[in-house]
């Protein structure tokens, strides 16, 4: 057998990266869908795949890297998944392969031997030109909080195993490829991927992504971590404003403006650019109009604000026409990473809670714009809430005080500016009236998609979303 469904219960009840917490769900099956070539004597790697049902007919497949020994391994017994007979290699004593340096060593050598493309059964992976592998490299699984699983080679490498697999392409590894071809210096440059192709995935395509490897930026500082510095080097010095404090980020705002636009210059070169007026404009305002019925059924405190909304929304349709392209979707400060070369950004995947194929089509570059202004407002709120501490150490947000409200919106106005006045000078854009409408809508929209995410995900934050609506009204 592969996995029993009862150990696949324990392990996913308690991953990070199970999207399908809270909701009903069933095993509809597992596959065994690709082993590893070259594995020692006792030891097989192994990839099965998942399908979870929900009460809704929706299903998700999810991505189970194992590594099955014959013998129980003591230096893996916080990753132990369970103890079985296995229809492929008998009794085997299984355990999460991201945690095992051996099993990720022969990962990293298939994609190291891969020339364009090498297929052991149905695992194709694909290297890109250019980078000499350090095979040596010990693996180390990433612990932070993500929705998928990365391992770092050394500091040579870092590949990104994606949980919640869809057929068809992946837009990280696509979008990656293109800006690593075209010699974009704000992402980490694409190594090489791998792919599941087989018939019986289902749907359309014949091809799920399974993973992705790319440089692994040794330098890099979290634009998250470094904002709530700023703010809190602010609120420690009472009487001075933004601008006079040392750790003042608005230089490193205008460097992150000037980096989106040059990856959105890239991705309107690489890939299609299209006009939207009149049904799609319509269609546009509608899809805003309904994620914000359904955030209000989610977020009642939404109510008193949705007139105001819906108003931002409906301006949408006077437009005389939008230029859409490819875009990231999902832009926050958590998505970049400032290293000696400049600004990084990561994650190219979109919103993870929007179907695959919405991620893929192209949308308005004022998204990403606006997810970028939308961190700069919650980087002081959540320093004034929490001290910058983790959620288990959150404090009342009662506790803020008048001058940390004050000094909070000056340094989200002060960095907003300086990101917004280089991100539209560098792509030879007017904030004109168009342009307003867009990121006003977007905005907006962004704030709905945030309350929604913070009831569900973090309760004690919806107050953040919440107070940017109160600010505006
Ligand atoms: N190339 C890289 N080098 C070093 N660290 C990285 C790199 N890419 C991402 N990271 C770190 O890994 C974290 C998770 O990456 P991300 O792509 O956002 O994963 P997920 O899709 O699981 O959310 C990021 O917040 C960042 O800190
Ligand atoms: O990083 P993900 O792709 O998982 O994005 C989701 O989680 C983000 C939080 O980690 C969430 O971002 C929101 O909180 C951030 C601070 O933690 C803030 O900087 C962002 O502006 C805010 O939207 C993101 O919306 C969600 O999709």
């Amino acid at each position: 057998m592969t996995i029993p469904h009862d150990q696949l219960r324990g392990l996913i009840d308690h991953a990070r990266w199970f999207g399908g917490k809270g909701r009903e769900w069933t095993l509809a099956g597992v596959r065994r869908v690709g082993e590893l070539p070259d594995a020692p004597d006792g030891l097989h790697v192994a990839i099965d795949l998942a399908e979870i049902a929900y009460d809704d007919g929706t299903t998700d497949y999810y991505q189970l890297p194992l590594a099955l020994y014959a013998e129980p391994q003591d230096r893996l017994s916080h990753a132990f998944v369970g103890e079985w007979d296995d229809e492929d290699h008998g009794h085997a004593f299984v355990y999460d392969a991201l945690h095992d340096r051996e099993s990720m060593g022969l990962w990293l050598r298939a994609f190291a031997v891969a020339e364009g493309a090498n297929s052991p059964g149905l695992l194709a992976f694909h290297r890109l030109p250019g980078h000499e592998f350090d095979l040596g490299a010990h693996s180390t699984l990433f612990s932070g909080e993500q929705s998928n699983s990365s391992v770092a080679f050394g500091e040579d490498s870092l590949m990104k195993v994606f949980r919640k697999v869809t057929p068809g392409v992946n837009p990280d590894i696509a979008i990656h490829q293109v800006l690593t071809e075209a010699g974009s210096s704000h992402v980490a440059a694409l190594y090489g991927w791998l792919d599941l192709v087989d018939d019986e995935v289902g749907g359309t395509y014949s091809t799920i992504q399974l993973a992705m490897l790319q440089q692994f930026l040794r330098t890099a500082s979290d634009g998250w971590d470094l904002a709530l510095a700023s703010v809190r080097n602010l609120f420690a010095e009472a009487d001075l404003h933004a601008d006079e404090v040392g750790g003042d980020f608005a230089g490193e705002a205008a460097r992150l403006g000037v980096a989106l636009a040059e990856v959105h210059a890239d991705l309107a070169e690489h890939f299609p650019v299209e006009r939207r007026d009149g049904a799609a404009l319509d269609a546009l305002a509608g899809a805003m109009e309904g994620r914000l019925d359904a955030a209000l059924d989610v977020v009642p405190d939404l109510a008193p604000y949705a007139g105001g909304l819906r108003e931002t929304f409906g301006r949408l349709r006077e437009l005389d026409g939008i230029d859409v392209q490819q875009v990231h979707g999902d832009l926050h400060l958590g998505q970049t990473l400032r290293t000696v070369k400049g600004w990084k950004i990561v994650d190219f995947e979109g919103e993870p809670a929007k179907p695959l194929a919405e991620r893929l089509l192209p949308d308005s570059a004022w998204r990403d714009v606006a997810g970028m202004i939308r961190s700069f407002d919650y980087a002081p709120r959540v320093v004034a809430m929490t001290g910058g501490a983790s959620l288990n150490q959150q404090r009342d947000i009662d506790a803020e005080s008048d001058q940390r409200a004050y000094r909070a919106s000056e340094w989200a106005a002060r960095n907003r500016a300086a990101f917004l006045d280089a991100y539209t000078t560098h792509r030879g854009q007017d904030l004109d009236s168009t342009a307003s409408t867009l990121l006003e809508a977007y905005l907006a929209d962004k704030v709905v998609y945030e309350a929604v995410y913070e009831a569900r995900n973090r309760p004690g934050w919806l107050s953040i979303p919440l107070a940017a609506l109160g600010d505006t009204s």
